[in-house]
């Protein structure tokens, strides 16, 4: 089948922390710069290209005398303050080799949640693009807290082609592909092309490969796979080595088809970026009006809430029968649902006042699960 990257007007490409930099710690300036040879082929041929890499965090470890990952948060962070730096001065140098400007762009999940943030980050990448910058996405890892990671930048870089509406998305390991098993069991084989998702219903995926560097492994890989297929947007996995040819367009690596059809951009981020505040529980009246008719959530149907949420965080919103129907930003803060409970609103703004006439989750911001 005719793969679907020389068509691709604009990609994104995701490189991992194990193909960037060595076992000890620190950056392997040969290593980023054959990958940016290969942005730059590809620029050449006229296709956008946004990178989203990994490795802040391990290019800070040696600079730190560290070797390795450090296991709390704050000295993760603290390495991912001087390694990003160092990374992205790396690639400035060896993308102005190819006459290209680097543009760094770092995301929370806040970023592209929050719908004047996702804005915001939206309107940056599209003039970055516009601008011929090659933008450096990676997470704003000195700043986010356990809570509010993505943890993964390989989730990052799908949520990030679908935000850019790229036509590709090409993730980037230290393995040459999916395997039917982690590739150190014998007789493990690739898998060339994936059609249908639940062709990857027999494979074993195991952890990262190469101790303390990467972080997800090849489970994180698929979850991206998955979120970008769905939402319409084919991936190849392959190794940062066979990354000139994969962009080339010849058959490297595992080709996951487009399985689905675009969907409206912030929702897909909602889904697969934020972690619940608390809970919302609504009505059977309140599920149906929600899955059937797409509508918002009215204080009528709320019947209780938990957890420890404020106005403008992701809830849950869940039915009588304790399943997950939905995700929403919700509108008030928890303290304030059990006076909405089961009102309407007229009688809401007769008693509360107008600002209380507003719907408990707007269905702009509501995401069915
Ligand atoms: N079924 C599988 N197919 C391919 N690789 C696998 C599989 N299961 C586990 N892996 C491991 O996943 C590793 C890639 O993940 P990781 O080290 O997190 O990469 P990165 O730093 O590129 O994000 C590979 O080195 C490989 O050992
Ligand atoms: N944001 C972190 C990387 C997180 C991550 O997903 O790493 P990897 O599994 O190597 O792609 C960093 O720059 O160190």
């Amino acid at each position: 089948m005719r793969r679907p990257v020389l068509d691709a007007k604009r990609i994104v490409v995701k490189v991992g922390s194990s193909s960037l930099t060595t076992a000890a710690g620190g950056i392997d300036p040969e290593r980023v710069s054959a990958l940016v040879d290969a942005l730059g082929e590809a620029r050449k041929r006229g296709t956008e290209v946004v990178l989203v890499s990994s490795g802040a965090i391990a290019a800070g470890l040696a600079p730190l005398g560290l070797t390795k990952r450090p296991r709390a948060l704050a000295a993760q962070q603290a390495a991912a303050s001087v390694g990003q730096g160092l990374l992205v001065h790396r690639y400035t140098e060896e993308l102005a080799r190819h006459g290209l400007t680097a543009g760094q762009v770092l995301l929370t999940v806040d970023d592209v949640t929050r719908r004047s943030h996702y804005r915001n980050a939206l309107a940056t990448l599209g003039k970055l693009l516009e601008l011929g910058v090659l933008p450096i996405v990676n997470e704003n890892d000195t700043v986010a807290t356990s809570e509010i990671r993505f943890g993964d930048n390989d989730r990052l870089a799908a949520l990030v082609a679908h935000l850019v509406h790229a036509d590709l998305l090409v993730l980037l390991s230290d393995v040459d592909g999916l395997y039917d098993a982690p590739p150190t069991t014998p007789g493990a084989r690739r898998i060339e092309e994936v059609t249908a998702l639940s062709e990857l219903d027999g494979v074993v995926v195991g952890k990262a490969g190469k101790a303390g560097v990467g972080t997800g492994g090849m489970v994180t890989k698929l979850d991206a796979a998955r979120i970008a297929v769905e939402a319409g947007i084919p991936v190849v996995l392959t190794s940062a080595e066979e990354a000139a040819a994969a962009l080339a367009g010849e058959s490297t690596g595992t080709l996951f088809h487009a399985t689905g059809r675009r969907q409206r951009t912030r929702l897909l981020w909602l889904a697969h970026a934020t972690e619940p505040a608390g809970s919302v529980t609504i009505d059977a009246g309140a599920v149906r009006a929600l899955t059937d008719r797409g509508a918002s959530l009215l204080a009528a149907g709320v019947t209780g809430a938990s957890g420890g949420f404020h106005a403008g965080d992701p809830v849950d919103l869940v039915g009588p029968d304790g399943a997950v129907v939905a995700r929403g930003l919700v509108a008030y803060d928890v303290d304030e649902i059990p006076q909405l409970v089961g009102r309407s609103s007229q009688e809401l703004e007769a008693d509360l006042g107008a600002a209380y006439a507003r719907e408990v989750v707007h269905r702009d911001d509501l995401v069915l699960l």
